[in-house]
């Protein structure tokens, strides 16, 4: 519960870390996101961005700390589980299914997320086994990620940019409340990556709570309004993109860094 505004946080990291054979690629991170802001996660290379990213959604189990979404616990749980919660994500490389559809990759999505028994009684912050997603149906979905005129093409002959914007459509599909996303603006030219930017925060207004790391700062800059930078494993400084840009802390870890 955030002490400010009384609401409980969408997720809560506390004191997460995890190693790997004596590399501590996450080392005691704490991080909040509130409901419907937008959170962006930036690092030099190597800086345990997306560990922390497979830390919340289950796919690493940490080696001390807790993970808490909707002020619920969720370390110990599977990823399906945490899916089923309302975290979605996007990986950083792409994974797309060979010979499937635009339209069938969000229905997989669609079916994937309730269990048969449970789609059959009831239904989930208002959508059901009725084709709805945080974008209201598949189509305005597809609409407003500009693929609904490809929905009928293979997903993968797509260009690269059209097949990042197909993986956010999908994990829209979940109906999440949580969407995390991996670089969701690499590969993509600047009107691809503006138009994705102004997409998440109209997600973020309609009450989805994001997520991303993203080394692109105009595009960090548009759509987040808390910026959390790690540095080995570890929180560096959080604040607002500008004070970011402005840190010589931040500086400092960027020009540390052999490949940035
Ligand atoms: N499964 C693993 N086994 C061993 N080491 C790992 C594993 N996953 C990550 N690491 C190490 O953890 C550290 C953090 O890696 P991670 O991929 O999280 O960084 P990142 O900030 O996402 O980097 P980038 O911006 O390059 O994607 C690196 O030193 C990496 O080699």
């Amino acid at each position: 519960m955030n002490a400010t505004t009384g609401r409980t946080a969408v997720l809560e990291t506390r004191d997460l870390a995890i190693e790997f054979g004596g590399i501590h690629a996450v080392d005691g991170v704490d991080l909040v996101v509130e409901p419907g802001q937008v959170v962006g996660l930036i690092g030099p290379n190597g800086a345990g961005k997306t560990t922390l990213l497979n830390l919340i959604t289950g796919v690493y189990t940490p080696s001390r700390g807790e993970v808490a979404f909707a002020g619920k616990r969720v370390d110990g749980t599977a990823p399906y589980q945490r899916a089923r919660d309302g975290i979605a994500r996007t990986f950083q490389n792409i994974r797309l299914f060979k010979g499937m559809t635009v339209l069938e990759h969000v229905h997989v999505a669609l079916e994937s997320r309730e269990p048969a028994w449970r789609s059959l009684t009831s239904f989930r912050r208002g959508a059901g086994a009725d084709g709805t997603t945080v974008l209201g149906t598949i189509p305005a979905t597809l609409t407003a990620l500009g693929l609904w005129e490809d929905r009928d093409r293979i997903a993968t002959e797509l260009s690269y940019g059209a097949q990042r914007r197909l993986e956010i459509a999908r994990a829209l599909a979940l109906q999440p409340r949580l969407l995390l996303l991996d670089e969701p603006a690499a590969g993509m030219n600047d009107d691809e990556t503006m138009k994705v930017a102004d997409l998440i925060r109209d997600l973020s207004e309609r009450g989805l709570s994001v997520l991303l790391i993203e080394h692109n700062m105009p595009f960090v800059s548009r759509t987040c309004e808390v910026v959390t930078v790690i540095n080995f494993g570890k929180h560096l400084m959080s604040g607002t993109p500008e004070e970011i840009r402005k840190d010589p802390r931040v500086l400092e870890a960027y020009l540390g860094a052999d490949d940035e």
